[in-house]
């Protein structure tokens, strides 16, 4: 099957415009791919935090994450952000169903294991490919939001990006992260340039040199990591361009496309 895994950013979630969702179930009932979507939501975490007074911190772009903050994240990601996602494909005309990735244990997690505490914070070990496909082949969408659960039953925060590339590698889908940007920049002589392709070696470059930051630093790692684990291409995309989805699968050079090699040539 010719997947698509498409990564909505909570960068443009709400500002993503009616064509993308058109888009999106026109690609789908054309039969031109699988669109299968996993989505964020920081922002909307993070302000539902503030107004009940709960402090969150970011390492490297990932959510400390304690018991606390774990209950919010699920109830903005799997309450409200997954299914106004649904609502939204509804309203373009298509079918879509909304599945958190602790239901049927979708996305089988463990804690990361990194040299900072993260919390509950959580990287996935498995993929259950077969409910993502049973949803298709019932001509749904499926709307994945990115927590994931172990044997015993503790639920993990799982990074969107990083949830989305483990189902792109699961599927061997193409990978396209929909977020606020064209794509990653890189400032040279006071001139901000978005570069068109990006090697393993210029990101990791660029994280050292701390012009990839935030929540661009998980987004190109994991696209990079799913381009050497059966991913067939990762890009990043502007959601507030109107068409970029559809440009970038008509052969348009939009966004950044990241390349598995070490390389380094534009930076
Ligand atoms: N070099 C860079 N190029 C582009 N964006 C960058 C760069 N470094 C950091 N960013 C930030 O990364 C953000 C996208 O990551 P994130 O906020 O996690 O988006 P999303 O919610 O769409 O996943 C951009 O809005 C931008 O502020
Ligand atoms: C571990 C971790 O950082 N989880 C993220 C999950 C949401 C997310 O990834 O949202 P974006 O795609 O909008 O960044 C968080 O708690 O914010």
């Amino acid at each position: 099957m010719n997947y698509l895994v498409i990564k909505c950013g909570g960068s443009v979630l709400e500002q993503l415009p009616a064509a993308f969702y058109k888009n999106l179930v026109h690609l789908q009932q054309t039969g031109q791919c699988q669109p299968v979507i996993v989505h964020g939501g920081g922002p909307l975490i993070s302000s539902l935090l503030k107004k009940l007074g709960v402090e969150t911190t970011f390492v490297n772009g990932l959510r400390v994450t304690t018991e606390e903050v774990l209950h919010i994240v699920e109830m903005v990601l799997s309450g409200s952000v997954n299914k106004q996602l649904v609502g939204h494909i509804r309203k373009a005309g298509g079918d879509a169903y909304g599945i958190s990735g602790v239901d049927g244990g979708l996305l089988q997690a463990r804690a990361v294991d990194t040299s900072v505490p993260l919390g509950f914070v959580g990287e996935v070990i498995g993929v259950k490919k077969e409910y993502i496909d049973h949803l298709l082949e019932l001509g749904l969408i499926p709307v994945i939001s990115p927590l994931g659960i172990d044997e015993y039953g503790q639920k993990y925060n799982i990074n969107g990006d990083v949830a989305a590339s483990a189902v792109a590698q699961a599927l061997g889908a193409k990978l396209c992260f929909i977020s606020d940007i064209p794509g990653v920049f890189v400032e040279k002589n006071g001139v901000k340039t978005t570069l068109h392709e990006l090697s393993k070696a210029e990101a990791e470059k660029l994280i050292d040199d701390q012009i990839i930051t935030g929540g661009m630093i998980p987004k190109v790692r994991a696209a990079i990591d799913g381009l050497t684990h059966n991913v067939q291409e990762a890009v990043i995309l502007n959601g507030l361009e109107e068409n970029s989805l559809s440009d970038y699968l008509n052969g348009k050079t939009i966004g950044t496309k990241l390349m598995a090699s070490e390389g380094i040539y534009h930076v």
